[in-house]
């Protein structure tokens, strides 16, 4: 895999950079204003070093998941405001993916200069699932420029035309935040310092399952928290009222939790309430007592203690989903005391999913105090499954251009 700095050691003042980067970041429901802007951040020492190199940066990104036609709701204007304002420069953002706009802008970039393509996913091309629809649209993105620099990690499992195709068709090279990414990762695939301990929580049982699996042989101990642990709860025999279940996952979560032992933690205690609401009256509750018409929202304070015990002894430290709805303030001591005793770990300590990563930074914790705070969700949970990916591979094959 070809790196940023071999790029800059060829030369890339004057060329145009098609630099897929991962700009997808939460935003307001009603003022449309970002809430968490970690992964524009996460994404500048790339986009610095080509400026400062004298490259014509050409970024593309996508924002959530609009129906693969243009839809104002899902513009990237904030994101090209917020990313000027961050480089202290105006980032123009294209009227279309890669068309006549695009193009024109493109071609006046001068060096140094930076411009943003609307969000790709307003071209249905972009995820169609047929290889032909991609290629075309990956041949205008690649007639827009010289050299492609992939550097949207979060982005790497998806096999789209502006993560995959245009790849192909181009030099290609990884940007220092796939770099990064991929380096601490492989800290937690290859010879973690052990005891290794891992903490999943949110909401994606059906999603997440599949990582408990894979990640069972590796790991000391695997803590389940958040509304995923309801599901295993109910497979261990406990009613869970009205609180997250997936019922066709229950049987897979008893066979889990038999081939697993001691080493799947799940909580003792929930904090349950009768609404989402942050005026509700909760009560905290062993797990067998979960009340008939109560929804567990958060792990309790028990809970937090015994987690806290197993990340003491930890050596390594993976920790993806919140464990509860941090979002509202009765629910977030679960969150605030895993999230406090990760940062304390005596080793190497990632977080990883974009719901952790803005929780630490909701909740006023320190960033610094982690090994690193990773900017995928699904794609470093692939990552630690040991899946391929195709952004991934396609950097790394060496053949062609
Ligand atoms: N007990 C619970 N009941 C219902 N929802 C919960 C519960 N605990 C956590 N959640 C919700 O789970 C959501 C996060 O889940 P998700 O699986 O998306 O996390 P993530 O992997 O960090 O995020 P991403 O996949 O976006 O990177 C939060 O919005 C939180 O409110
Ligand atoms: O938020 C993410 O995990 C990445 O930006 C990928 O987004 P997607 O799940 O919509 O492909």
């Amino acid at each position: 895999m070809r790196s940023l700095d071999d790029l800059l050691a060829e030369g890339v003042s004057g060329r145009r950079v098609f630099l897929r980067a991962d700009l997808n970041v939460p935003l307001d429901k009603t003022t449309r204003a970002i809430t968490d802007d970690g992964r524009i951040r996460a994404s500048l020492p790339t986009v610095q070093a080509l400026r400062d190199a004298g490259a014509r940066v050409i970024v593309s990104a996508h924002l959530g998941r609009p129906k693969g036609a243009p839809d104002p709701q899902f513009s990237l204007a904030p994101v090209a405001a917020r990313l000027g304002e961050l480089l202290g420069t105006t980032v123009p953002l294209t009227a279309d993916v890669a068309g006549d706009d695009a193009r024109a802008k493109a071609e006046a970039l001068g060096d140094g200069d930076v411009l943003l393509l609307e969000n790709v996913r307003f071209e249905a091309a972009e995820t169609s699932k047929d290889d032909a629809e991609r290629g075309k649209l990956a041949d205008r993105f690649a007639a827009l420029a010289d050299v492609y620099v992939d550097d949207a990690f979060g982005a790497v499992h998806r096999k789209h035309a502006s993560v995959f195709d245009v790849a192909q068709r181009l030099p290609r090279y990884a940007g220092r935040l796939v770099a990064r990414e991929l380096e601490v990762l492989t800290r937690l695939t290859t010879d973690p310092l052990r005891p290794y301990v891992v903490v999943l929580g949110g909401s994606k049982v059906s999603d997440k399952l599949a990582v408990i699996e894979a990640l069972l042989p590796k790991v000391d101990r695997l803590l389940v928290g958040g509304g995923m642990c309801f599901t295993f709860l109910a497979a261990q025999g406990h009613g869970v009222g009205r609180s997250l279940l997936e019922a066709d996952q229950v049987d897979t979560c008893r066979r889990l939790l038999a081939e697993a032992g001691d080493r799947i933690v799940l909580p003792v205690d929930v904090v349950c309430a009768p609404e989402f609401s942050a005026e509700v009256e909760t009560t905290v509750v062993p797990v067998d007592a979960i009340p008939d018409g109560q929804m567990g929202l958060d792990v309790g304070p028990r809970t937090v203690e015994a987690f806290g015990a197993e990340l003491g002894n930890a050596r390594t430290v993976f920790w993806n989903g919140p464990m509860g709805v941090f979002e509202l303030a009765p629910f977030q001591a679960g969150t605030r005391g895993v999230a406090q005793a990760v940062a304390a770990v005596d080793g190497l300590s990632v977080v990883g999913g974009g719901d952790s990563a803005a929780a630490v930074r909701q909740l006023g914790l320190d960033e610094d105090a982690y090994g690193h705070i990773s900017t995928g969700g699904g794609a470093s949970l692939e990552y630690l499954e040991g899946r391929e990916l195709p952004g991934l591979v396609v950097l790394a094959d060496g053949s062609g251009q």
